[in-house]
């Protein structure tokens, strides 16, 4: 049975005058998971409208009662987990484990959220005048526009409209096309628990038609956006012409630096897991092995073997290592970039084929691919791929490899693999990175921390943990005197 997810405007669930968009499951292109409404920019205007209508009554709710609701949300995540993840393996491709995975984050990240009300929400400032009280406070900034990716479609939706419901924004939500079926079993969840009217609103269809009517929105107050760096570009524009704020988590080309003096197993551990879980579909995915001279050998033997053993299939089957593609389009840039590498002069060491065999015929399934020979002016080593495909540079020493990770325009997250302090002290130093990993593979964020990049990969301020905080509020500066 196929699931019909409608929009959700003002506490109502409802249809939009346009045509129906169906997604299907990448594991199996036959079988549709469900349809979805193709809204229309009048959706987004009426959904904008109701977000503003509640704004000061949410407000004014307090965090008592704000953290509370998230905590019913979060029951009632829990109790719907397994259809959840199932309808997550089912539209995107990634194994059950990891959808439970990433369903059970998203339970975490709305209990964080929750307590928020018992954290303190601002400073006391010693004011010159003895006789005044001087403090900040938080307000919250308004109705937010929130658009997510398909990679993480419970995860990052909830770690966006968590702390901006729990800071007392209302919210209006457009996620990925690829995979809103699942984000609509989310949405559902928070309106199963008691969702107010207007305070948070679901609009699925076209990035290009919904998605720009909501980032041009005059109404809207702020923008926190994740996806592709193209896009991203075009959510600064719209923010800075509407002078609101905006928030940018956007690509990556994440280096694993791996020092000859690096434990062999952890490190062969870590890149496999950080390059191929996921099928590779991850902003923080490991897509470039910078290796010392000494190790070179060893590293790339065993990372070849091991990928040569991936179980590659339907994420829900439990023998099952490594899921599809997400889509038809994202299987054919993956298979454009091995070909890209090859001509560039890179060793294709190992897969980088489309799979096909028996149960696979009707996927997007590509088989992990290693290269060698890579060289930081190649484009393989310089742009995202957001597949399953690793790229192998050899460097003489530390100096060397920082450079190399430094080379391309992205910084979101980098890891070293080394036992020597001074090399990782000088790394951590020197690294253009906003998440930097020591012997840690460079994907899996923690959601009490921040998350964000440098240089192309992130704009604004970061997401998760207390960083939240600062884009889903303004500060107001108070003196009182008696
Ligand atoms: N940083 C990350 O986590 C991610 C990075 N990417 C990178 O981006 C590449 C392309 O993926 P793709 O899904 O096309 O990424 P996009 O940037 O196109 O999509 C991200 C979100 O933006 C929406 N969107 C698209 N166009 C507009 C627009 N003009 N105005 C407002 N919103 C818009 C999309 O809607 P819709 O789905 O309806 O088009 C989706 O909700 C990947 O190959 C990967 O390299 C992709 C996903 C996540
Ligand atoms: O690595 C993670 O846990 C998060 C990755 C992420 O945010 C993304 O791919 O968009």
């Amino acid at each position: 049975m196929t699931i019909e997810a409608k929009n959700y405007i003002d506490g109502q669930w409802v249809t939009s005058e346009n045509e129906i968009i169906k997604s299907y499951n990448p594991a199996n292109f036959d079988e549709a998971i469900g349809e979805m409404q193709s809204s229309t920019e009048k959706d987004i205007d009426l959904a904008v409208e109701a977000a503003k209508r509640v704004s000061k009554q949410w407000k004014r709710t307090g965090y008592v009662e704000r953290g509370n609701f998230l905590y019913k949300v979060a029951d009632e995540i829990e109790k719907n987990l397994n259809e959840i993840a199932e309808t997550l393996t089912k539209e995107m491709g990634k194994t059950l484990t990891e959808a439970i995975g990433e369903t059970k984050r998203g339970i975490a990240i709305l209990r964080y959220y929750a307590s928020e009300g018992m954290r303190k929400q601002g400073d006391v400032i010693p004011a010159t005048d003895q006789e005044a009280l001087m403090y900040t406070k938080r307000e919250p900034i308004g109705v937010v526009g929130i658009i997510t990716p398909w990679n993480f479609p419970v995860a990052i939706p909830i770690w966006k409209i968590a702390p901006a419901l729990i800071y007392g924004n209302t919210v209006v939500f457009k996620p990925a096309t690829e995979s809103a079926i699942t984000a609509f079993k989310v949405v559902e969840c928070f309106v199963k628990a008691g969702l107010p009217k207007g305070v948070l609103n679901f609009i699925t269809g076209a990035g290009r038609t919904v998605g720009n009517a909501l980032i041009s929105n005059e109404n809207i107050d702020g923008i926190s956006f994740t996806g592709s760096d193209s896009t991203g570009k075009l959510v600064a524009e719209a923010a800075t012409r509407n002078s609101v704020k905006f928030q940018l988590e956007m690509g990556g080309k994440n280096p694993v630096i791996v020092m000859d003096d690096a434990n062999l197993e952890d490190a062969v551990n870590g890149i496999m897991s950080g390059a191929f879980k996921s099928t590779g579909q991850k902003c923080t995915a490991t897509s470039r092995v910078i290796v010392e001279e000494g190790i070179y050998e060893k590293l790339k033997d065993r990372l070849v073997n091991e990928s040569k053993n991936i179980k590659v299939g339907n994420g829900l089957e439990e023998s099952t290592w490594m899921g599809p593609c997400v889509s038809e389009s994202q299987m054919n840039t993956v298979l454009d970039y091995i070909s890209i590498g090859q001509n560039e002069g890179a060793k294709l060491l190992v897969g980088g084929e489309r799979l096909t065999e028996g149960e696979l015929k009707k996927g997007y399934y590509v088989s992990p691919a290693v290269f060698e020979n890579v060289h930081s002016e190649m484009r393989i080593a310089n742009e995202e791929i957001f597949g399953p495909v690793i790229a192998l540079i050899k460097v003489k020493n530390i100096t060397e490899a920082i450079e190399a990770a430094n080379s391309t325009r992205y910084g979101l997250s980098a890891s070293l693999y080394t036992s020597n302090i001074a090399k990782a002290l000088e790394y951590i130093e020197d690294i253009e990175s906003g998440m930097v990993r020591v012997n840690a593979e460079s994907a899996g964020v923690e959601l009490q921390a921040p998350f964000g990049g440098t240089k192309f990969s992130s704009a604004g301020s970061k997401e998760q943990g207390e960083a939240a905080k600062e884009f889903y509020t303004t500060s107001k500066t108070v003196l009182i005197r008696g």
